[in-house]
């Protein structure tokens, strides 16, 4: 038997966090009904634009929405020529869509049980406006960029479950390193900055 994916359409961003709280409020997910629904919602900078806080010298991370503990949307702002180390997503579902800008995602092997040598890149895309990626770590290992030196860029990540740690790798050396993640914006307010040790994976 088939079963049957509901094709929803998010028609702004508000009614998009709506129709996720229901895909989210079972037990499973449905990878390709989040993704199809995430794709449907047509950018608009008026609606995403209070989230959307960029840093001079690195990406930043803005929590957007909680969902009832089930999963974290935010938005990331990424300033010409910025990218993220190679990581992984801590066994969760991490679902990517571009409100503005292209950004560039590279896919690599997990490296190998000891952690030697160059990582072995699997494959290369450059996700447009509006497009939906989706990762997790049976997929594969990635890492993200803006590669634009004129034009920033913006997301919408989804990852599920939540997670605040996951872990870099360095491409020469396929070395590991366990990382902490922050929030440079907490719905719409800048984060106070208590700690000098926060990290993004840069
Ligand atoms: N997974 C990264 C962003 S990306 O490069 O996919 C993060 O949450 O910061
Ligand atoms: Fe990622």
């Amino acid at each position: 038997m088939e079963i049957q994916t509901q094709m929803w359409k998010a028609q702004t961003l508000e009614e998009l966090v709506q129709i996720l709280h229901h895909l989210f409020a079972g037990d499973k997910v449905n990878v390709a009904e989040v993704q199809a629904l995430m794709d449907s919602y047509d950018s608009n900078p008026l609606e995403w634009m209070q989230y959307a806080k960029f840093d001079q010298y690195r990406y930043t991370r803005n929590l957007v929405d909680q969902g009832n503990g089930k999963f974290n949307l935010m938005i990331l702002c990424w300033g010409e020529g910025h990218g993220s180390s190679i990581h992984d997503h801590t066994d969760s579902h991490c679902f990517m869509k571009v409100l503005q800008g292209n950004l560039k995602e590279t896919l690599f092997e997990w490296p190998n049980k000891k952690g030697i040598g160059e990582m072995m890149k699997k494959s290369e895309r450059v996700l447009r406006e509006n497009q939906c990626a989706y990762i997790n770590d049976s997929i594969g290992l990635h890492r993200v960029e803006n590669t634009s030196h004129t034009e920033c860029a913006v997301s919408l990540h989804l990852y599920s479950p939540p997670f605040e740690t996951c872990s870099t790798f360095d491409q020469r050396t396929g070395h590991k390193q366990k990382v902490r993640m922050t929030f440079y914006s907490q719905f719409g307010e800048r984060t106070p900055c208590l700690s000098a040790t926060s990290s993004y994976l840069e």
